[in-house]
This record gives C-alpha cells, sequence and structure tokens, in this order.
C-alpha cells in the first residue's frame, strides 16, 4: 500500500493499535488548519442563529401543556435541527444540527445529502487537494459524509472559584454504517485523547491515541468496523473542533 507510514508510531500510540487505523501527524499546516477551523466556526455560529430564531418564532406560537411536557422529556440527544445553509451562492446544503449531542458543550452536525458537491466549499476543497496522498484507500470519486464536532469546555475557571475547566468528549461509538467504510478524522484546535477497545471486549484496557491539531486519523477494516472509540473528556480550557469524512467507495457492496 502506498499510504504514508504512522508519523508517530510510538509516542502517540499506546497499547496494539486495531488493523487498520493509521495516524498521520501534520496531515495540514498551521494555516491550513486556521482556515479550515475559521470556515468550521462560522457554520457553528450560522445554525446556533438560525435554531435561535427558529426558537424564538416558536416560542411566540402558545403550545398545549401536554406538548410543553412532552418536549421537556425528550432526550437531548434526540433532538436535532434540520437545517438548509447557503454555504456557496446558489447551493443549499442540508445538515441536522445536535445543539447538545450526549455531554453538555458538545454540538454536532452532519451534512446528509452523501454527495461530494452537496459539501461546504472547505470540505471538497480539502477533499480534492488531500486524498490523493491517500490513494489507494481513498479516491475522490465514491459517496462522501461529512461530520463537524465542537466541542466547548464547561465550567471555566471563575476568578475565586477553582473548579477547573473540563471539555467534553465522545462517548464510545461505531460509527453509522452510513458513515462508510473509512472514516477520517481532522483534528482543529486542541489535541485529543482517543481511546479504542475491540466490540468483543470493550472493558479491556483501551488503546490510546493521541490526536494532535492537523492530524487525520484514518479508521478502515478492523478499526473502523470492529472495534469501538471514544474521545474522553478532558481537563482544558481550550476549545476542540473536528472534522470528520466518512468515505465509501464506487464499488462497495454495502448499501
Ligand atoms: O471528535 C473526534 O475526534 C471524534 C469524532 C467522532 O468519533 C465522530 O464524529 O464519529
Ligand atoms: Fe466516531
Amino acid at each position: 500500500m502506498n499510504i504514508p507510514r504512522l508519523a508517530r508510531p510510538l509516542s502517540s500510540l499506546k497499547l496494539a493499535a486495531p488493523d487498520g487505523l493509521r495516524l498521520l501527524d501534520s496531515f495540514i499546516s498551521p494555516s491550513e488548519q486556521e482556515a479550515i477551523a475559521t470556515q468550521v466556526a462560522h457554520i457553528f455560529a450560522s445554525a446556533r442563529k438560525i435554531c435561535h430564531a427558529a426558537q424564538a418564532e416558536r416560542a411566540h406560537i402558545p403550545q398545549p401543556a401536554s406538548v410543553k411536557s412532552l418536549a421537556h422529556n425528550l432526550s437531548s440527544d434526540e433532538y436535532y435541527v434540520p437545517l438548509k445553509m447557503e454555504l456557496e451562492p446558489g447551493s443549499a446544503s442540508g445538515s441536522a444540527y445536535f445543539p447538545k449531542y450526549g455531554d453538555e458543550g458538545h454540538e454536532l452536525m452532519y451534512f446528509s445529502k452523501g454527495t461530494l458537491q452537496s459539501l461546504p466549499p472547505f470540505a471538497k476543497d480539502f477533499i480534492y487537494s488531500k486524498m490523493p496522498a491517500l490513494s489507494p484507500l481513498v479516491s475522490v470519486e465514491g459517496k462522501w459524509r461529512l461530520t463537524l464536532n465542537h466541542y466547548t469546555p464547561q465550567g471555566l475557571r471563575q476568578e475565586l472559584a477553582s473548579s477547573p475547566a473540563t471539555r467534553p468528549g465522545f462517548p464510545y461509538h461505531k460509527d453509522l454504517p452510513a458513515n462508510g467504510d473509512v472514516t477520517m478524522i481532522l483534528t482543529l484546535q486542541a489535541r485529543g485523547d482517543m481511546e479504542l477497545v475491540p466490540e468483543t471486549d470493550p472493558h479491556r484496557s483501551p488503546s490510546q491515541v493521541l490526536l494532535h491539531p492537523g492530524s487525520l486519523l484514518v479508521l478502515s477494516g478492523e478499526a473502523r468496523w470492529r472495534w469501538l472509540h471514544r474521545l474522553r473528556p478532558a481537563p482544558d480550557e481550550k476549545q476542540r473542533m473536528s472534522v470528520v469524512f466518512g468515505w465509501r467507495g464506487p464499488q462497495a457492496a454495502h448499501g
């Protein structure tokens, strides 16, 4: 295979890593990170704004008590807002925005259409310019899905109180089949502490991977389909964002 070797095999990976996991440190430069982070922050800011306006509108419509209490009982995981955002002139991208996805401070958004053309411009540019480096594992052709994660630290240190801030994590999961055969996680702004366990032995001590800003973690094969991964909550005041690309090849057997 023509895939670049692990840039940091021993210091970033502790314990045996699953087959199909590759960590590409410094996959993009600091200025590329900055440019992508600006775009992702802008998309989240627009989503919050649209959501806020829609809630304000709903608040003006009197709701029966039964509806109100039902709404309060909804698990936060089930609450998402479908959005159409015009990210480039003349074309609207459909997405689903979760203001709180599990842990407090974790916002998630995915772009649902599954085509390269429906993704925000920064994601298309990234795929066209950077994916050739992953050939032949991944190619530009095929289906693309994009998930954006935004993790805001909670309980920021006050002048007098000394409770440390904690950045939320993302609990153990396996990416949905709809996310395709290869998952690629681009880390922005702050380091992520990832842990992985085999789904058949979830209580064993996890393999650990440090995701440095600018790194790309590639999960395929065993690592994609047979292992679970999570991001540990971190005692850190820095916000972190991740851009997760899911790719399915044109010949893939899965529907
Ligand atoms: O934020 C991360 O690094 C991981 C995100 C993730 O696992 C996902 O979006 O499925
Ligand atoms: Fe994931």
